[in-house]
């Protein structure tokens, strides 16, 4: 699987620290960056991350700022990615199985990297439940998007 992964400066050494783990679990991985501590704007990572998910060119998206929630508001906004912000597995498996995300936030001013490295474990590897209530609230986030397509 190939996942694409980005940070801002308050993010960049935990993403450092996962790309080998991940590469190592046998996953492939494209790094937008950052690189350093330099401040940099969160959007500015999380867009080109969801760009490559919603047109198929990676399967999935981490995302990683300090807290995780400006990457996971920010990605939310791009029509056809369900971003999740996790800090635990419990939500790590449960964001996969009923919300079927394809994108991860979390926080290095909030987990260590041994937490975030079972979650992504978790979540790379729990699959959607294909359970038809999910399905049906999915859709329905589906037809907020078009709505705000139209009415934007
Ligand atoms: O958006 C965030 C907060 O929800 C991210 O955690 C950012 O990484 C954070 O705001 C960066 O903060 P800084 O004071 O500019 O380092």
């Amino acid at each position: 699987m190939k996942i694409a992964i980005g940070a801002d400066h308050a993010g960049y050494r935990l993403k450092d620290v996962v790309i080998p783990f991940l590469q190592e679990l046998g996953y492939e991985i494209v790094d937008v960056g950052s690189h350093c501590a330099d401040s940099v704007d969160y959007p500015d990572y999380a867009v080109p991350v969801c760009d490559m998910v919603v047109k198929g060119e990676v399967e999935r998206g981490v995302l990683i700022c300090g807290t995780g929630i400006g990457m996971s508001i920010a990605a939310n906004k791009t029509p056809g990615i369900r971003c999740a912000l996790v800090h635990d597995l419990f939500s790590a498996k449960a964001t996969r199985e009923h919300n079927d995300t394809n994108v991860l936030a979390m926080g290095e001013r909030v987990i260590g990297p041994g937490v975030a490295q079972e979650i992504l474990k978790v979540w790379l590897e729990t699959p959607f439940s294909q359970g038809e209530r999910h399905i049906g609230r999915i859709n329905k986030v589906k037809a907020l998007e078009a709505k705000q397509e139209l009415h934007p």
